[in-house]
């Protein structure tokens, strides 16, 4: 899957601006505050649904303006024909809410953006799938799934609604009867949805084990391990609903289920997450998104694009070369920002340059 355009218009810095970048490696340079993140975060946005730098309110939309709008096209391989096919997106923020089309069509729901383009982005906040809350390790499986698994969406909207209407009930202190049929279907879509993340983590734990034996041997062997969201060795999602009731009652939450679920990483060297350094964590982080993207690529035929953010600032050089030289044996497209034009590792590649100055970006080489 490559990127052949991204137009901008009212996002950050940018009044409007269009990129037609290439298969392979590409660099974004810039100075400091060009705009070279806000590339690649109009490129996330469109996978996402979501910035990695904050919401809408936290500056989003350019100072002065009140609508953004992002528009992106697409190659991606058809395995059945083994021709290539074209999509476009585009996204628009007027205001109050999103507004998403995909290939001349409306989407109803993000997630239909989302799980049609692909990309995995490494930025100066990705530490957090390390050291940040379930939350953030939470939307990475599920991002994961939404890409391999075509029932797994459906399923995760049936439990959000199901989790929804159950914790109106419990603030409405309902009567218990009112319970059965939401308790039933959160159940039903609870325990399918466990089931595809526990394969989901199992099977990209050995691509995990290997990245980081790769990008970082000094951290010795590690695993991952899926944490269901109940005690799922000892109970069903059933009685683990039912045991909480009372409880839940009195929070007027739901406090055991797979919206609660995580994912841990076992670290033979260190004694827990905590002991990492920053850096670390990083490296850890970026073999997460990396397992992810193999995976993907092993179960769709085809990669996602890769954002390596600021890659310079964020890695040393041992380590950067040695995730570069991953990445690039991938043959993927890569979006790469740095201050300089000039890469280590890169060495013999040819490939474009774009450059970021005074809101607009032109293309050197
Ligand atoms: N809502 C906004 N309206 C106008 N300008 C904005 C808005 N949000 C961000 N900016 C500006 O857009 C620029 C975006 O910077 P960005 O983080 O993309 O730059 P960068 O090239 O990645 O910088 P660095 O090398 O320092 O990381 C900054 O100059 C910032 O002040």
């Amino acid at each position: 899957m490559y990127l052949t355009r991204l137009d901008i218009r009212n996002f950050r810095g940018f009044e409007q601006t269009r990129l037609a970048p290439e298969p392979g490696f590409n660099l974004i340079t810039g100075g400091n505050g060009a705009g070279k993140t806000t590339l690649l975060e109009a490129m996330h946005l469109m996978s996402y649904g979501r910035s990695f730098r904050g919401r809408v309110r936290d500056g989003l939309v350019r100072g002065g303006t009140d609508q953004l709008e992002v528009f992106v096209e697409w190659r991606v391989g058809d395995p059945a024909t083994d021709r290539e096919v074209s999509h476009r997106a585009g996204l628009r923020h007027s205001g109050s809410r999103w507004e998403g089309r995909l290939d001349g069509q409306d989407v109803s729901n993000l997630g239909e953006l989302c799980a049609a383009l692909s990309v995995v982005s490494f930025e100066p906040g990705s530490h957090a799938l390390v050291t940040g809350p379930a939350e953030v390790r939470r939307r990475f499986v599920d991002w994961g799934l939404f890409h391999v698994e075509p029932g797994f969406l459906p399923l995760w909207r049936r439990y959000a609604r199901a989790l929804k209407q159950r914790n109106a009930l419990l603030k409405a202190r309902a009567p218990m009867r009112h319970f059965e049929p939401w308790d039933a279907e959160l159940v039903l879509a609870g325990e399918a949805l466990d089931s595809y993340r526990a394969s989901y983590i199992h099977e990209i734990a050995a691509l995990f084990s290997e990245l980081v034996s790769v990008c970082a041997p000094s951290l010795g062997r590690t695993c991952l391990e899926h944490v269901p969201g109940w005690r799922r060795e000892e109970v069903s999602l059933a009685d683990a609903l039912l045991l909480s009731r009372d409880r839940d009652l009195l929070t007027g939450h739901t406090s055991v289920g797979p919206h609660r679920a995580d994912w841990r990483i076992c670290l033979a060297s260190l004694p827990g997450r905590e002991a990492l350094s920053r850096g670390q964590a990083k490296l850890i982080a970026l073999a997460a998104l990396l397992s992810q993207a193999e995976h993907q690529a092993a179960k769709r035929g085809s990669w996602p694009v890769f954002l390596l953010d600021d890659l310079g600032s964020e890695l040393d050089r041992a380590h950067r070369e040695r995730v570069l030289g991953r990445v690039l044996a991938y043959g993927a497209q890569i979006f790469v920002t740095g201050t300089e034009a000039d890469v280590p590792g890169l060495t013999g590649i040819e490939h474009p340059v774009f450059h970021v100055e005074h809101g607009s970006v032109q293309r050197l080489q």
